[in-house]
């Protein structure tokens, strides 16, 4: 297999906490322009491999190549009531690094912010702080701070609750239209809906693949 191919290339992981094992020996390939879900019961492994694969958690054994900037999308992420961020302020930060982001001006970062909270249909709410926005809006700021950032591999660990079915539904168009520009996405998704929508899924059990 010739690994420029695959936006990001993943081979026998393998993850415990202390003496109970999380992840053991998993392969996994991310392509350009796919939405890759990752389905599994509860306690399967999908969060642990989301986080070893965006770089956030080291793996004990096995490799992870990643071909371009990575942006991850946790769950219920808040600032700190100390740090009072908008909307904005929380997408501008992903113009302060990445591989891209040394090459702007100033002014092409402001209207790359603008776009992005655009393409995340966020404009009207740029103002607002980032900690009164629903859990879906959120989502959809660190989306557009990836986007911002030009990552071209989003990977999103989906809460099993607290979105409604709208708020999903709206994040799901919003993935395919980025992997449609070209983006390998991986989604940690629990509805049927998602699962069904990806163009590959990948199930965990108990820290294998098993599809
Ligand atoms: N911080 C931790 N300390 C100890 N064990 C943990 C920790 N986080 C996860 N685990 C265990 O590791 C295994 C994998 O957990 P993980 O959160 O990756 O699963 P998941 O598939 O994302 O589950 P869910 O769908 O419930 O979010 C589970 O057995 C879990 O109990």
């Amino acid at each position: 297999m010739n690994s420029s191919h695959s936006a990001l290339r993943a081979r026998n992981l393998h993850f415990s906490f202390g003496d109970r094992p999380a992840l053991m020996g998993l392969d996994l390939d991310l392509e350009w322009g796919k939405v890759t879900a990752i389905a599994g019961p509860n306690g399967a492994g999908k969060s642990t491999l989301i986080e070893i694969l965006a770089g956030v958690r080291k793996a004990d054994r096995g490799v992870v190549e990643r071909n371009d900037d990575v942006a991850l999308v946790v769950q219920r992420l808040s600032s700190p009531d100390s740090l009072p961020l908008t909307v904005r302020d929380v997408v501008t930060m992903g113009t302060w690094g990445g591989a891209r982001a040394g090459k702007r001006s100033a002014t092409e970062r402001k209207a790359g912010v603008s776009e992005a909270l655009a393409r995340v249909q966020l404009t009207e709410l740029a103002s607002s702080p980032f900690n009164a926005l629903s859990g879906g809006q959120r989502q959809r700021a660190l989306l557009a701070q990836g986007i911002a950032r030009r990552a071209r591999i989003f990977l999103l660990d989906e809460p099993a609750a607290g979105l409604d079915a709208e708020s999903r539904q709206r994040t799901r168009a919003m993935l395919a239209a980025e992997a449609a520009r070209g983006a390998a996405v991986a989604c940690v998704s629990h509805d049927d809906e998602a699962i069904d929508a990806a163009d590959v899924v990948v199930r965990l059990e108990g820290g294998r693949r098993v599809s």
